[in-house]
């Protein structure tokens, strides 16, 4: 598979989560970090992702999947356990303009979920293109511990400075050394 890495802006998108079971709950848990408006379709839930809903004051509801809760969602996260109805519903969303990942079709798939680290506004992300899931989440948990404690104090330092030094070949030369060095130093 061919995935491309990409940063997607998550203002203003709903997301519909169709499931309530382990998987779904990994899924939203994976979102939260980077938005709330999730509202999650299931006939039933299990207790660990039912705590997450009150928690994040997110939306459940619920029922069985119907394709009426299509409707105003741009992306789609499918985590039922029924082979046949993730097949349905690729069926009925494949012409729709909705963004959609599927749990058991990779074939299916608009984007796949990535194993990830954020901490503030370094986000750090592996994936295997869907070839070894448990591969990409004991890296990430390898690349973690790389990972100084002061980073976010870093990355703020470089913000103000990039916000306040004007533009030009001399910023990016003192942005890049400064990359540089604090590297150099946690690597020792
Ligand atoms: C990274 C992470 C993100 C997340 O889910 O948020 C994620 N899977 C994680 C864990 C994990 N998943 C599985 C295991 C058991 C061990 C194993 O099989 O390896 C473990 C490990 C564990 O749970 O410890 C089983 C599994 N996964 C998929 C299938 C279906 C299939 O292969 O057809 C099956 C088999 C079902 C079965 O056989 O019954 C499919 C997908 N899983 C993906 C993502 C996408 C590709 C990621 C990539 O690029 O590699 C993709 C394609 C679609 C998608 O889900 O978007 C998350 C780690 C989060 C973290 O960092 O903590
Ligand atoms: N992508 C991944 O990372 C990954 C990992 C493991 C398993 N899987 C696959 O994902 C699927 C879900 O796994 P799980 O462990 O979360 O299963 P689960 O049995 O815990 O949860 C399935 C959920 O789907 C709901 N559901 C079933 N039919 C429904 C319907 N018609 N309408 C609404 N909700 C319905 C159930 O109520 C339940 O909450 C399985 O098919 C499994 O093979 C994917």
């Amino acid at each position: 598979m061919n995935y491309l890495p990409i940063f997607l802006n998550m203002k203003n998108k709903k997301v519909l989560v169709i499931g309530g079971g382990e998987v779904a709950h990994r899924k939203v848990l994976s979102l939260l970090k980077f938005t709330k408006d999730i509202m999650i379709v299931s006939s039933h839930i299990k207790t660990e992702l039912k705590m997450t809903i009150n928690k994040y004051s997110l939306i459940y509801l619920q029922d069985n999947y119907n394709s009426k809760y299509l409707e105003k969602i741009d992306i789609l996260i499918v985590a039922v356990d029924d082979l046949k109805l993730q097949k349905n519903i690729y069926e009925e969303t494949k012409d729709k303009k909705i963004m959609c990942n599927f749990s058991d079709f990779e074939e299916y798939c608009d984007f796949i979920l990535p194993s990830y680290i954020k901490k503030d506004d370094l986000v750090v992300c592996v994936s295997t293109m869907g070839s070894a899931p448990a591969f990409a989440k004991e890296f990430k948990k390898y690349i973690e511990k790389l990972i100084p404690n002061d980073i976010d104090c870093f990355l703020k330092q470089m913000k103000d400075l990039r916000t306040t030094l004007p533009k030009g070949k001399k910023r990016m030369d003192l942005l890049r050394q400064k990359a540089q060095k604090y590297i150099q130093n946690f690597k020792q």
